[in-house]
């Protein structure tokens, strides 16, 4: 499967395929399918991007007893909240996509001490808590130390920024899952 095939997909072999590149959201797949002939896979890559970027983001903050309440209607902070956990009640339950369960597999959060889970779960609460959006981070590119470290780190952060960070994370995980995609549809060369 090349380019070509990728490019000669009904729009239903494209959701097949490319359905869960970021989590939970088809219709982002959906909607890039529109904008084929894809000259690279890079493209695809390109069109997730702008369809997030086109997504409204109207943020104002009330000073309420001198925290920052965000209050905000944004499309962006939808697509953070279609992610699950980090080793959360989907990853109990077994219900994870099989995407997240690699990932959060391979970031060592099936194997926590039952300490470690608590404070994860702490931390979550906290984040969520705080921003109404959970906290996201490319689990491929962590472990479960650096997740601690980034999660306890960024709670710290504004509201707006934070969206954008996870924002970003959702892209680096969408990069890997299509590079997962075309290395197992031997699309690329292993
Ligand atoms: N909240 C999260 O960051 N979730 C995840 N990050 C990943 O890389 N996979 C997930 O399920």
């Amino acid at each position: 499967m090349d380019l070509d095939a990728v490019n000669s997909m009904s729009y239903e072999q494209f959701l097949d395929i490319f359905g869960n590149i970021i989590e939970k959201c088809p219709i982002i797949t959906a909607a890039v399918w529109s904008r084929r002939p894809f000259s690279s896979f890079g493209e695809v890559e390109d069109g997730v991007h702008e369809f997030i970027e086109s997504l409204p983001i109207s943020v104002e903050f009330l000073e309420e007893n001198s925290h920052k309440i965000c209050t905000k209607k944004q499309g962006k902070e939808g697509i953070l909240r279609c992610h699950p956990d980090l080793a959360g009640r989907e990853l109990t339950s077994g219900t994870l996509t099989m995407e997240s369960q690699e990932e959060q597999r391979g970031a060592g959060l099936t194997s926590l001490t039952s300490q470690e889970r608590e404070r994860l779960t702490l931390l979550n609460t906290q984040y969520k808590e705080k921003f109404g959006f959970p906290f996201v981070i490319c689990a491929k590119m962590a472990d479960k130390d650096k997740i601690m470290r980034e999660l306890s780190a960024r709670l710290q952060n504004d509201p707006s920024v934070e969206l954008l960070i996870g924002i970003d994370e959702v892209k680096k995980i969408c990069h890997l899952r299509i590079q997962d995609i075309l290395r197992k549809g031997s699309l690329l060369p292993t």
